[in-house]
């Protein structure tokens, strides 16, 4: 049986951060004038993510996508390449016109727990130490991407075994932190 083939930065096993790691610049995939971003921070969280929305490698089923507050990044070459892919979404997909690549993606919604954050793809980077993916999201969202309902079984199996347990949202931490927020801004819990 053929390994299941989830994204190029854990199919050979999850590779551990560097502590102190203090961030990197991502570059886009054009040959000429490519977009960068310097990242002044390692990713708060990382994780796999199977929704459509999220820029995949040629060939992955999931993408690789981490969060860092929006005001450690910084366009630093070409942003004129990029544009936002859905204005109307809740992340601001910041991608290259050129090769497709999405650069950065910040969160700009009043009143949002994730309000203040940038979500990024540290594969985009050379240097190596970020912190690595811990969990994998929206898992049944790859069926709406393409992959048959048969290999989900398969897909769940491969990703416990690299560690990086399967949710069909995001983690329980970061949906109890959600809650907690919406739970604050309807006065339902008062600290
Ligand atoms: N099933 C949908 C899920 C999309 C979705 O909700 N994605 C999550 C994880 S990235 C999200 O927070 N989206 C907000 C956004 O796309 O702005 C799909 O695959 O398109
Ligand atoms: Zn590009
Ligand atoms: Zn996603």
């Amino acid at each position: 049986m053929t390994t299941v083939r989830i994204h190029p930065a854990v199919d050979n096993g999850v590779k551990p951060g560097r502590p102190g790691f203090a961030g990197g610049t991502l570059r886009c995939s054009c040959t000429t004038d490519p977009v960068e971003v310097e990242i002044a921070t390692d990713c708060l969280h990382n994780h796999v993510c199977g929704c459509t929305k999220c820029w995949k490698p040629e060939g992955a089923i999931f993408s690789m996508v981490s969060v860092v507050p929006s005001d450690k990044v910084t366009v630093t070459r070409n942003g004129h390449k990029l544009k936002v892919v859905d204005p109307s979404a809740l992340i601001q997909r910041h991608a290259c016109t050129a090769c497709g690549v999405h650069m950065h993606g910040p969160v700009t919604r009043e009143n949002h727990p994730f309000t203040g954050l940038s979500f990024i793809h540290t594969e985009r980077s050379d240097e190596e130490g970020w912190s690595p993916p811990t969990f994998a999201a929206f898992v049944s969202s790859v069926i709406e991407g393409g992959t048959r309902p048969e290999a989900m079984e398969g897909i769940r199996a491969r990703l416990n075994e690299l560690g990086l347990p399967p949710y069909d949202a995001l983690s329980p931490g970061l949906m109890d932190y959600i809650a907690t927020f919406t739970a604050r801004a309807s006065g339902v819990l008062k600290d």
